[in-house]
């Protein structure tokens, strides 16, 4: 903290590089704090709380996180069961963990590291439940630390990675804390105890919005330094005959490991982009929404969800496709990568578990889609939904991205169509309306990855013709670009044919292109991953030094293994070494019976 106001840091972007590079493998203690803790308070605390908490967060006087789940909700908020009630008496809310799956369980940080905590609860004044609202509580004292009274906390032990967080359990004991420890910029309890309402109940959930929006830039940068390891790996590997009788070739040149990796160097990029330009769709809404124009709240979380879920999807499957095409060296520690994944697969379920995230953008386009067919007008980034699905595809050798464009916007549209209509002759058969969504939302989940394809290929389309970039850079971006789409629509190729879009020349035709491609990257695949510019020690890999000195990295990094501190471990002498006696005498007593 005082290193990054020395460095003059003012900008959370520049302090978050900055963090990640003073702590590149493990997720910073304090990542909650800085990410989620202050932002919220700035965000759902009224003027006067926030000129009263933000400066104490921000200067570490006050450590905190954001307590929701529960043992028995994580994804159901509404079935949170903490309760804030409040007491006109004292002016205050008691907090209280009323059953064991009401203890809040997960929140990052509890357990040792925070002294506060932004805990989600039940408000209950005047004998009425107004849903989850959000309550600064401290949870230690802020001389020594120690759990404050009437509060249980730990760790909760072991996890897949996240080893920089101590996720911890929280238990609540009729726990007072002032009236004006409620966040209270949108709702508020009197001190007479009466409720005034929100405009929009989910801007309590405005935090996580926000988190989701980051995350999306998180997958970009697991993903990319994943494929940066990769690929520099697999130009200095050299392994088998490509020509017979001729050297050992860079596993780089066998064209199944450029169609493993060069796709995932084409996604690393169309996430940047994306992530870009969700983070501007983002800052552009939620600033809206500060000044009270809720209009196109809908339209951010349902973006936010779906990216959130489908980029973490996709990096998560790509990251091991990058570990496994290191073969051996790959499932190594050494390798820098099975810690990128660890670190990065919770994704797919914090913040929102990914299928819950799809469904929500999927009710989303089902809306949507009921107002297009009733000639509504449509938000432009949902106009697609009125495609004519009569419309066959124009693509030709050139794949032009006008093409690309129109052949994924056909695609969403025709599986919302199919998912949409499906919901809607269920509601026909007679079902509830709960029942008639929930025997369609597996078709519903399909469109939802088609729709979030398509606005990850239309981004990166769109910025290739309004940015301004030098020819060669143009050149290469676009192999980049048409490469991601083109893939996308070989490895689908299923969803884009079913009726009939493309005839069979247009699928050889993208057949051919994505191999073509393949060699058209090779010799730029270096400088592509080179030009994200991770540092060795962000990476920390042997497998991906920028100087390919690979093979002496491996050999300095294992003679660095703890187990090479002795030359006999202590399991010989207490288990191995009286096994062999054990056995010894045995046979001794055999050979004489
Ligand atoms: C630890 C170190 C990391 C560093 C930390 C950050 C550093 C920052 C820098 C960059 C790094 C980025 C990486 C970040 C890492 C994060 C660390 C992990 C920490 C994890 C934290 C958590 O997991 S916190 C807990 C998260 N929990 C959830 O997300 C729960 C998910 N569930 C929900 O959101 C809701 O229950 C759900 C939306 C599913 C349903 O809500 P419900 O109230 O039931 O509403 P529903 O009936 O479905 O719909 C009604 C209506 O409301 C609309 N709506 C719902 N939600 C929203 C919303 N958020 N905004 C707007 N509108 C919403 C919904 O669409 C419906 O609308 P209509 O259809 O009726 O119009
Ligand atoms: C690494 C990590 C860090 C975390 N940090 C925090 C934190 O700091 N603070 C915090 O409050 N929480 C935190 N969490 C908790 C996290 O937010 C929840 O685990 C997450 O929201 C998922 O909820 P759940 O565990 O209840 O999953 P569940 O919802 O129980 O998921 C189980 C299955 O049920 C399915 N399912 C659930 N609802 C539906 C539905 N409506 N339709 C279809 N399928 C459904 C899911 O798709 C999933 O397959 C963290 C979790 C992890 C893994």
């Amino acid at each position: 903290m005082d290193r990054m106001e020395e460095l003059g840091f003012r900008s959370e972007t520049d302090r978050q590089i900055f963090r990640e590079a003073a702590a590149p493998v493990e997720l910073s203690p304090f990542g909650l704090h800085s990410g989620m803790f202050v932002p919220t308070l700035e965000r759902q605390g009224t003027p006067e709380q926030s000129r009263k908490w933000v400066p104490l967060g921000k200067s570490f006087k006050m450590i905190g996180t954001y307590a929701q789940t529960e043992l028995g909700h994580g994804t159901f908020i509404r079935g949170l069961e903490t309760t804030a009630t409040f007491d006109p008496e004292t002016q205050e809310f008691i907090l209280d963990s009323p059953t064991l799956s009401s203890i809040k369980y997960w929140p990052g940080n509890v357990a040792k590291t925070v002294n506060h905590c932004l805990v989600m609860a039940q408000l209950y004044t005047q004998g009425k439940c107004h849903g989850t609202h959000l309550f600064l509580v401290q949870v230690r004292n802020m001389e020594d630390h120690t759990i404050m009274p009437g509060l249980e906390i730990g760790d909760i032990g072991p996890k897949l990675g996240f080893d920089g967080v101590d996720n911890g359990f929280m238990r609540f004991n009729k726990y007072r804390i002032p009236r004006m420890n409620m966040l209270m910029r949108y709702a508020k309890v009197l001190e007479n105890g009466d409720y005034i309402k929100p405009k929009n109940a989910k801007l309590t959930y405005g935090a996580m919005v926000m988190i989701r929006v980051f995350i999306v830039m998180d997958a970009f940068k697991t993903l990319s330094r994943a494929a940066v390891i990769a690929v520099r790996y697999s130009a200095v590997r050299r392994q088998s005959e490509l020509r017979p009788g001729g050297e050992e070739a860079q596993v780089m040149d066998y064209q199944t490991q450029q169609y493993k990796l060069f796709p995932l160097l084409a996604t690393s990029y169309a996430f940047l982009l994306a992530a870009e330009g969700m983070s501007q769709i983002y800052a552009k809404i939620s600033s809206d929404i500060e000044r009270g124009n809720l209009e196109d709240m809908p339209q951010l979380h349902a973006l936010a969800c779906g990216l959130k879920a489908f980029c973490t999807w996709v990096a998560c499957e790509g990251i091991e496709v990058c570990r496994m095409s290191c073969g051996g060296h790959g499932y190594s520690h050494a390798s820098g990568i099975p810690k990128i994944y660890a670190n990065i697969v919770g994704a797919c379920t914090y913040e929102g578990e990914n299928t819950v995230m799809m469904l929500q953008t999927a009710r989303y386009l089902s809306k949507c889609y009921i107002r297009g067919q009733r000639g509504e007008s449509l938000p432009e980034l949902i106009q697609y939904l009125t495609t004519d699905l009569n419309v066959k595809s124009t693509l030709g050798e050139d794949c032009s991205f006008e093409s690309l464009v129109a052949a994924y916007s056909h695609r969403a549209a025709r599986m919302v169509a199919v998912a949409c209509k499906l919901q809607q002759t269920n509601k026909k058969k007679g079902m509830a309306g709960h029942d008639a969504w929930n025997k369609s939302t597996v078709p519903f989940i399909a469109a939802t990855k088609a729709h979030c394809h398509l606005f990850i290929v239309r981004n990166f389309v769109t910025i290739l013709s309004q940015k301004k970039i030098d020819p060669a850079t143009h050149n290469v971006l676009s192999q980049l670009c048409t490469l991601y789409a083109v893939y996308g629509i070989v490895e689908n190729m299923g969803e884009f044919m079913q009726d009939g879009y493309f005839n069979q020349d247009q699928v050889s035709i993208l057949n051919r292109k994505v191999l073509a491609l393949l060699e058209d990257i090779r010799p730029n695949a270096v400088a592509l991953v080179d030009a994200f510019d991770y540092p060795d020690h962000l990476l920390q890999s042997c497998l991906g030094r920028y100087d390919g000195q690979v093979y002496e990295a491996l050999y300095e990094y294992s003679k660095s293994s703890p187990l090479n501190n002795t030359d006999i471990h202590s399991s010989y002498y207490n288990y191995i070494r009286p096994m062999m006696q054990k056995r010894s005498e045995s046979k001794n007593i055999s050979a004489k019976l």
